[in-house]
């Protein structure tokens, strides 16, 4: 067997490696990035990116069938399935190609290929051809999709979010099981290019959602569309000739069987530490079998091993993947000198249409932390000026506010345009802002901000800081 040692040692080539490589070669030159699947990233192979391009598709298809309410006759909207998967794949394969031009860059010595696991705390063996002894180790392997036992009933019509962007065609049916970010962005897209589309969850949850006023108008508004479940009861699934039967109460609760011709699995993801021995690493373990680690210096315990991006299920989104690997990657290079990074106020966007977003504390958490001592301002957007003039008006925010210092503390979005807003409400958090300074900051005349302002405005009345609010006020234009 080859022996290396080296400085560095870094597992798993995605958005969190990578960062931790580069930050980590700016402490040495004697360091080994390892990749055993695929380079090019979960977020541009079968992630963020080939996702957003299914949903962008879908939104066009969408835009067209509302031309009506505007007057506008598109005529009859076709969808041709395969070119719509031929563009998410043309487009995806540039953004992978971008990533394989930065590993490509990397000096050889510095790549290896080669599924890596734990010998001991400093030895990994990959591939069972080399050794590698490392001083400092970065764990950054991702996650994969977590599949509930039952579902594998459905053999090879089951399907995860990987399997969809290597289609030729758009099936007829597909059933999505959990109604979480994955299973909300795909399954929508899906019903919106026309395939027949059934949602089921557990427990009832709704995306991210924690806010009940927000989950329940998100609830309402995808059941317009396709019906989604939230807490269903599934009673059989069974692999047909013609698909896959699936027994469920239905909301009746009588009995129902429904075949698709597809199952997605979109129930969770799990890091991938279970098949590299990590109990050989000598770190504390949680009772999932997770490192347990320090958020801001990304630190296992007191151990030379440091953990980033998915794999510490922890925030698992790409901007955190990215400071956390960077943070990684940074105290691995100069360890045993570790220091504390840059945590950003939590941010989370969901693609659907209306958007969900989620910034800063969620309304339990405010709760807990202002000791009951807190309020809260809400917008639809029903009656909001720009969004009744563009016609997407629908949707709810509330934003949550601390009593006494008037501190902006967190928000949760159901709406237009809430990947724009969501940055707004999460720049002012990370500000530590009060309700007052973001009520100064200007609005513009008419824009979706307005209702923004709106929430602002009763948030601060119900902190009793604020004046009464005038309903339908008139002085900053109609509809604000
Ligand atoms: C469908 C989908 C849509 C998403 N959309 C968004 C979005 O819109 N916005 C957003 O912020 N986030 C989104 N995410 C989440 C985001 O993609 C992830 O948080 C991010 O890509 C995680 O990066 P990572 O570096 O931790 O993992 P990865 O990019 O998965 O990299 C881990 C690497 O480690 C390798 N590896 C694993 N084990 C080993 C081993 N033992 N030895 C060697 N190599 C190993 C793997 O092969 C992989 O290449 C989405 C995820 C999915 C699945
Ligand atoms: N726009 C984005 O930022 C984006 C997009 C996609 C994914 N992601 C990231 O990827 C992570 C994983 O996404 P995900 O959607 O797989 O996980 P998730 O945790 O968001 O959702 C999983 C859902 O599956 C449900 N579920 C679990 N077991 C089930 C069962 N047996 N039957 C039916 N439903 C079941 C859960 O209740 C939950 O609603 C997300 O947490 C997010 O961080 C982000």
């Amino acid at each position: 067997m080859d022996r290396r040692k080296v400085d560095v040692a870094i597992i798993g080539a995605g958005t969190a490696g990578m960062g931790a490589y580069r930050a980590a070669r700016k402490h040495t030159d004697n360091l080994v990035l390892i990749e055993g699947a695929h380079y090019g990233t979960t977020c541009a192979r079968v992630g963020c990116m080939p996702s957003k391009l299914l949903i962008a598709a879908a939104d066009s298809a969408y835009g067209m069938t509302q031309g009506p309410v505007f007057g506008v006759d598109p005529g009859e909207v076709r969808i041709d399935g395969k070119a719509v998967l031929e563009r998410v794949r043309r487009e995806r394969d540039r953004f992978v190609g971008f990533v394989q031009e930065t590993i490509d860059e990397m000096p050889e010595a510095h790549r290896l290929w080669g599924h890596a696991r734990f010998v001991d705390a400093h030895c990994l063996v990959v591939d069972e051809k080399v050794e590698v002894v490392a001083d400092r180790v970065v764990l950054a392997t991702g996650s994969r999709p977590n599949i509930p036992g039952f579902l594998k009933e459905a053999k090879d019509r089951l399907i995860v979010n990987d399997d969809i962007f290597e289609w030729a065609e758009l099936p007829a049916s597909v059933a999505v099981f959990g109604p979480g970010v994955i299973g909300l962005e795909l399954g929508q897209a899906l019903s919106r290019l026309g395939v027949r589309v059934r949602m089921f969850g557990v427990g009832g949850a709704v995306g991210p959602i924690r806010d009940k006023r927000i989950r329940d108008y998100a609830l309402t508004t995808f059941n317009r569309e396709f019906p989604l479940d939230p807490d269903a009861d599934v009673k059989a699934v069974v692999c047909t000739d013609n698909g896959v039967a699936i027994t469920f109460a239905d909301q009746h609760k009588d009995e129902a069987t429904e075949t698709f011709d597809f199952i997605l699995a979109a129930t969770g993801r799990k890091p991938n530490l279970d098949q590299m021995d990590i109990q050989n690493a000598g770190l504390g373990l949680d009772e999932r079998g997770a490192p347990l680690f320090n958020q801001y210096t990304m630190r296992c315990g007191d151990s030379h091993i440091f953990i980033a991006g998915d794999a510490n299920n922890d925030t698992p989104l790409l901007h955190e993947a990215a400071d956390e690997g960077r943070i990684a990657g940074d105290n691995a290079g100069r360890y045993p000198d570790v220091r504390a990074g840059l945590r950003r106020t939590p941010l989370a966007v969901v693609f659907t249409d209306p958007q969900i977003a989620t910034v800063g504390l969620t309304i339990d958490q405010v709760d807990e932390r202002c000791k009951g001592c807190f309020a809260v301002g809400e917008v639809s957007f029903e009656d909001q000026g720009r969004s009744r003039v563009i016609a997407r008006n629908r949707g709810l925010l509330r934003v949550y506010g601390e009593q006494g210092s008037g501190q902006f503390l967190g928000a949760e979005m159901f709406g237009p345009a809430a990947e724009h807003i969501s940055h707004l409400l999460a720049w002012s958090a990370q500000r530590r802002m009060t309700v007052n300074e973001m009520l100064d900051m200007p609005f513009y005349h008419p824009v979706i901000e307005e209702g923004v302002r709106t929430a602002l405005r009763a948030l601060n009345r119900n902190l009793n800081i604020g004046p009464e609010v005038i309903t339908r006020c008139m002085d900053c234009g109609p509809g604000g």
